[in-house]
């Protein structure tokens, strides 16, 4: 599918046009002589050495089968009846020498055509990955992970099979029906044209079941999709499952799915199953007719016992060939069925992508800037609308705003994680569409809630933010982390292996890693999603003092959920429904008595019940009009104190 034009040519100085989203191109589906020409190209060219080789021994397996069946001839009429000693010792030498050349050229031609048949699956699956890692998120995004990974394993494995069994099918069956159509025609042509009748109508038998074959693997293969991803949910969600006592209804749901998902399969093996009796008729059809022809042939001497024996012999070794081309049809439109799937994931060109004339980013510092920017899903749910705001380099700025306000939409702008549809997004003065996504990333370190952890070791989980980092650097972010302490202390220090998104850690381990990752990318610019979940007080004072570590000499932007984040913020931009409300440090917005005072008393604050009393009564605190919290005697270290007494934020 052609991408959306919108995306690659968008010029950075960002026209204002409120239409450009990052919506993927609807379905595609191509003509099956597009798609042929794309697995010939892309599939198949690369191996086209390997499979000519493969090709030849076919030919030879092919021949020695049709000799078998002129063998017949010799070894009858000469043999047996002439009683020929020199065929006696001919012969069998002959039918000895064909079986031993057939099985090398069989097995040559299996194992190439099978080594090529993995490579296939194996470069489409690379491709697909490499591919799928680049996507865009808010294509990614409306796609369920368990279909990508069910078309991932098995809509490669049905290319493989659709390519393997059509070079055996066109090449070796092909040939062999040939060679034996050679062999009875030589022997007898009258008959051979007669039982050659059959052939149109096992074609035209097998192409009205290879389209309902093609039909039904594209909805089974859907279905293997639902369950995949249904999988997914609930080995993810196995804790919640458990939780709310939904195990039998989750089965309930899972059984529906494998149930239609058996309803196409049955109708797929029907199809495919019912090419044998329409072969197998025909079959019995032509060598009953070929008895009796030659029966009549025989009682007039037309015809030798020899010549017989081995025009029968071609038809009946022709029969397996034959029903092996009358369900290839079927097993074609299965591959070409998930070629259709497989294409159409790989076809969605990114729109997020370098532009044709983009630069490296030069960062200088990394100040931030956002001019009148709007942006809409691709489901069209506008998130920002005109949004303005400016984050000084070196400095700290606090995102808050009740859910939904378009919060983690700004985060995902400033990385390109989505292009603003209207406005535009500078940092360091350089518009972020201008710039190569790589350098601008690089400039960029992100610590969000979600802590995504690898299933390898601690060392490999830290260096994820510089791969190639040594040893001592690693365990340098560590230490400015205050994750060393207890990384030494897990069974396998730096090479434990921390599970499934880091299963066997806790909470306030796991945040630690991910902010020595972020360490370890030492970029000039931070983007912290604040986590949610609670922290006991010990892991929390760790947590907030390996932020703050983070937080030194960079431009970061945060998403805040905790009370010391909006206290020590530079700027803190209030947000609603898409759009900046109020701006201004913790003191001037607790003045102006608006959103920002609200969300302090009914979110920040309750993180702290202690500081109420000094933040919200000007007569308890020094200065009298609830700037208190935000002087001297509540700076960072201070803060500290206070957050032990800390509870998850609800600004999200
Ligand atoms: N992937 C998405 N597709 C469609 N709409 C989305 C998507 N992500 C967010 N939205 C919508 O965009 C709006 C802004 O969402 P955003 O996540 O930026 O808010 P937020 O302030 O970060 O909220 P929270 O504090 O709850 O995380 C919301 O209305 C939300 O429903």
């Amino acid at each position: 599918m052609p991408a959306p034009a919108n995306g690659q040519t968008q010029a950075p100085s960002g026209t204002p046009d409120d239409s450009r989203t990052t919506a993927p191109a609807p379905e595609q589906h191509l003509p099956t002589h597009v798609l042929v020409k794309r697995l010939l190209r892309d599939h198949i060219r690369p191996y086209l050495w390997r499979l000519s080789v493969a090709v030849l021994f076919m030919a030879i397996v092919a021949a020695a089968t049709a000799g078998n069946a002129w063998l017949m001839e010799p070894a009858l009429d000469k043999v047996f009846i002439q009683q020929d000693l020199q065929y006696l010792y001919l012969v069998p030498v002959a039918v000895i020498l064909l079986a031993v050349v057939k099985g090398f050229a069989s097995y040559l031609q299996n194992t190439i055509m099978a080594e090529v048949g993995q490579r296939i699956i194996a470069e489409t699956q690379v491709r697909m990955h490499a591919h799928l890692m680049r996507a865009d998120l808010a294509w990614l995004h409306q796609i369920h992970t368990g279909k990508l990974i069910s078309s991932f394993l098995y809509d490669a494995m049905l290319l493989r099979d659709a390519v393997s069994r059509a070079l055996t099918g066109m090449v070796k069956d092909f040939l062999s029906l040939i060679f034996l159509a050679a062999v009875m025609f030589y022997q007898e042509w009258e008959l051979s044209l007669v039982v050659c009748l059959v052939f149109p109508m096992v074609g035209l038998a097998s192409g009205k079941l290879g389209r309902k074959t093609r039909k039904g693997a594209a909805k089974s293969q859907e279905e293997t999709g639902r369950l995949s991803a249904l999988l997914n949910e609930n080995f993810d969600g196995a804790r919640m499952v458990q939780a709310y006592g939904m195990e039998e209804a989750e089965t309930a749901r899972a059984r529906q799915v494998v149930e239609d998902r058996l309803h196409h399969m049955t109708k797929v093996i029907r199809a495919r199953s019912a090419a044998s009796p329409a072969t197998e008729a025909l079959g019995g059809i032509a060598v009953g007719a070929a008895i009796f022809y030659g029966g009549l042939q025989a009682a007039e001497g037309d015809m030798t016992l020899g010549a017989f024996a081995s025009f029968i012999t071609a038809l009946l070794l022709a029969y397996q060939p034959l029903k092996s081309l009358a369900n290839l049809n079927t097993a074609l439109q299965e591959g070409l069925s998930a070629a259709q799937r497989l294409f159409a994931v790989l076809d969605v060109e990114p729109v997020i992508r370098d532009a044709a004339n983009a630069v490296p980013f030069a960062p200088r510092g990394g100040a931030i800037r956002l001019a009148d920017v709007a942006f809409r899903y691709p489901d069209g749910t506008r998130a920002l609308r005109g949004v303005t705001l400016e984050v000084p380099a070196g400095r700290r700025v606090a995102l808050v705003g009740p859910s939904g306000a378009g919060k983690s939409t700004v985060l995902n702008l400033i990385p390109r994680f989505y292009d603003a549809s209207t406005g535009q997004v500078l940092i360091d003065g350089q518009d972020v569409r201008g710039v190569t996504l790589a350098s601008l990333r690089a400039g960029i370190a992100l610590v969000s809630q979600e802590m995504t952890l690898f299933d390898t070791t601690v060392r490999a989980n830290i260096a994820y933010g510089r791969p190639g980092a040594s040893e001592a650097e690693i365990r340098a972010a560590a230490e400015a982390a205050a994750a060393d302490d207890f990384i030494t202390g897990l069974s396998d220090g730096y090479d434990t292996v921390v599970g499934e998104n880091g299963v066997k850690l806790s909470g306030g381990q796991r945040q630690r890693i991910a902010i020595a990752r972020a360490m370890l990318r030492d970029a000039p610019i931070l983007l912290l999603d604040e986590a949610t979940s609670a922290l006991d007080t010990e892991s929390e004072r760790k947590v907030q003092h390996a932020l703050k570590r983070l937080m030194q000499g960079r431009t970061t932007v945060t998403i805040a959920h905790r009370l010391s984040t909006v206290l020590d913020a530079d700027i803190i931009y209030v947000m609603d429904q898409g759009r900046v409300v109020e701006q201004g440090d913790h003191a001037a917005l607790l003045a102006r008595g608006g959103l920002y005072a609200r969300l302090y008393r009914t979110q920040f604050l309750e993180e702290a019940p202690d500081r109420e009393m000094a933040a919200d009564d000007p007569a308890a605190g020094p200065a009298p009009d609830g700037a208190a919290p935000n002087s001297a005697s509540l700076d960072g270290a201070s803060l500290d104190g206070a957050l032990p007494a800390a509870r998850p934020g609800l600004a999200g």
